[in-house]
Formats: structure tokens, C-alpha cells, sequence
């Protein structure tokens, strides 16, 4: 069977969303949101009892940045907790009874799949940049959220070029036309990131505070003091701006604009020592605490509809 306790390769990956949805068509159903800048094809899982209904929704993305491997690997637990877990765990079934969880496993695909054959610190798109020789965007950093304005860079060449305009990347199109065909039901927008040991929210792009902050903040404190629960791992949570550096165009920040209340990066283990290079030993720890901030912040969206 399929091991979540090592870090896998795109096409492994891909096998197992085809298993596990086929496997579980009462609790998973897959579909596409669009192609990669290489052709790739963008799938996303629906969890939730009754995939067919339109339940409030968490929509939850990883592998925005292609070295970020460790956020790879928790896509896959949380699915597979998820359907392992429901019917056995209370929490869990209540979740997925009442909810839905749309789970993008690798937004970035394309630089995931650099970072397995070429190089493994790639961190943006593919796409070709016109008039440079420098290949990529950062899709950090291309969302339309005071785009470009602030803690990014308009050089190809740079790891966190904006793009040529908001959207330029088509994963960062395909991922912003489903959110806003289906904003009426998605409440909370989930995108994982390493490394850190963070909890962010809005703003990024502006030291304002948001609309907000209050609730963001102290559903955010609750959330990682219940990841902390597990074996002490100690987050900070706090706006993106103050918390770690000030920067726009980031997809939390634009989900939030766009009327998604509960809007969250999480950057996973380590604080540095091992870096994006964290070794397969702390995939299910780090994944099991992780869950239970994830599960944290959905049982708030839930009982606060
Ligand atoms: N809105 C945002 N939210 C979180 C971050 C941090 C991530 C961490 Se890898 C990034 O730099 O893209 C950056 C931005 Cl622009
Ligand atoms: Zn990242
Ligand atoms: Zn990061
Ligand atoms: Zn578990």
C-alpha cells in the first residue's frame, strides 16, 4: 500500500488520488480544476460524506512552493486520516458528515516534479518568463492581493517574482476560478507551506489589521495550541506582515478579500535545523500534530456558520 511516512514522487502521488478516491467513492470524489503550465493535470479530492451534496466547505492546498516536501506528504495523511478515521473517531465523522474538504495535494506540480529530477530547492512555477532566460514565478506571490506592491520582486530571475500580472501562472488561475465559482460554500482556506513552525493569517501585503483579527487570532492560538498538545511543538501564530515579513500577492491574503473569513498559512516543522530538507523520520509526527490544528480550525468554521 501506499506509504505516507516517506516523501513520494509526483507520479506515485498521482496513483494513489486515483486509488484512494476509487477506493472510498462514499467519502472521496476527485475532479480536475485545470492543467499545469507543462500539461499536468490539477485534481482535487472532495472528503465528505455524500460527496454529491454541497455541505460548507474547508478548501485546503499544498505544494504551492516545490521544495516544501513535507507540506506534500501531510495533503496525503490528512486524506487518508480522513477516510481511515471516519466512523471510528467522533471528531472526525461529525466533521465530514457536516463538511466538505476540498484537498489540492500539489498545487505546484510542475515544480515538484523539478525538485524530484533536477533541483531540489526549486521553489517557483515552470513557466517560461519572455524576454528572460529565467524560468518560474513564485505563486506566493501572484495572486491579485496588492500584487507586487510589497516583498516581492519584479525580476524573473528572482525567487519571488510576482509574475508578469495577477493570475499570469495558470495554476494560480486555475486555483483562484474554482475558489470563486464556489465562494458561496467555502468558509475557510487552508494553504500549507514549510518551514517555520507558523500559523499565519491576513494581512501580508499591509500591516492593517484585518476586519477580522480578533477571531482569526484567537482561533489561531487555539489551533496550535492544540498541534502543541501532541509532542510540544511550539508554533507562532500571528498576521502574515508583523509575524514574518511583509509581502503581497500571497493566495491567503486574496482568499480573504475575496470573503473567506478563516484564511490560514501554515508553515510545517522545522525551525531550521534540517530546513526544507526535513528527514522522512518526522513525516507522521509532524502530520499528526498538524492534524489536529487543521481540525481545530474546521470545528470552529462548524459551529460558527
Ligand atoms: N500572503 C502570504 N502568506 C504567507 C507567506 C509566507 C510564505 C512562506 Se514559504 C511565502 O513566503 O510565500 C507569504 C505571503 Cl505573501
Ligand atoms: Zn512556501
Ligand atoms: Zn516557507
Ligand atoms: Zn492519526
Amino acid at each position: 500500500g501506499h506509504d505516507y511516512t516517506k516523501y513520494n514522487s509526483w507520479a506515485t502521488i498521482n496513483d494513489w488520488a486515483i486509488s484512494i478516491s476509487s477506493a472510498n467513492p462514499d467519502l472521496i470524489s476527485r475532479q480536475s480544476i485545470g492543467n499545469t503550465y507543462e500539461g499536468r493535470t490539477m485534481h482535487l479530492l472532495k472528503i465528505g460524506k455524500n460527496t454529491g451534496s454541497n455541505k460548507p466547505a474547508v478548501f485546503m492546498d499544498c505544494g504551492f512552493h516545490a521544495r516544501e516536501w513535507i507540506t506534500h506528504a501531510f495533503c496525503q495523511w490528512f486524506v487518508n486520516e480522513a477516510v481511515s478515521t471516519y466512523g471510528s473517531d467522533p471528531d472526525m465523522t461529525n466533521l465530514l458528515d457536516r463538511m466538505d474538504f476540498f484537498v489540492l495535494p500539489v498545487f505546484n506540480i510542475d515544480g515538484y516534479e523539478y525538485t524530484w529530477n533536477r533541483d531540489r530547492m526549486w521553489r517557483k512555477t515552470r513557466s517560461k518568463n519572455s524576454g528572460s532566460s529565467c524560468i518560474g514565478t513564485d505563486p506566493n506571490r501572484n495572486f491579485n492581493a496588492g500584487w507586487c506592491t510589497v516583498g516581492a520582486s519584479s525580476n524573473p530571475c528572482s525567487d519571488t517574482y510576482c509574475g508578469s500580472s495577477p493570475e499570469s501562472e495558470i495554476e494560480s488561475k486555475n486555483l483562484a476560478n474554482f475558489i470563486r465559482t464556489n465562494k458561496s460554500v467555502i468558509k475557510a482556506y487552508l494553504t500549507v507551506h514549510s518551514y517555520s513552525q507558523l500559523l499565519l493569517f491576513p494581512y501580508s501585503y499591509k500591516y492593517d489589521l484585518a476586519a477580522h483579527h480578533s477571531e482569526l487570532m484567537s482561533v489561531s492560538q487555539g489551533a496550535i495550541a492544540a498541534l502543541r498538545s501532541l509532542y510540544g511543538t511550539k508554533y507562532t501564530s500571528g498576521p502574515g506582515a508583523a509575524t514574518i515579513y511583509p509581502a503581497a500577492g500571497g493566495s491567503d491574503d486574496w482568499a480573504y478579500d475575496l470573503g473567506v473569513k478563516y484564511s490560514y498559512t501554515f508553515e510545517l516543522r522545522d525551525e531550521g535545523r534540517y530546513g526544507f530538507l526535513l528527514p522522512e523520520s518526522q513525516i507522521k509526527p509532524t502530520c499528526e500534530e498538524t492534524m489536529l490544528a487543521v481540525k481545530y480550525i474546521a470545528n470552529h468554521v462548524l459551529n460558527n456558520l
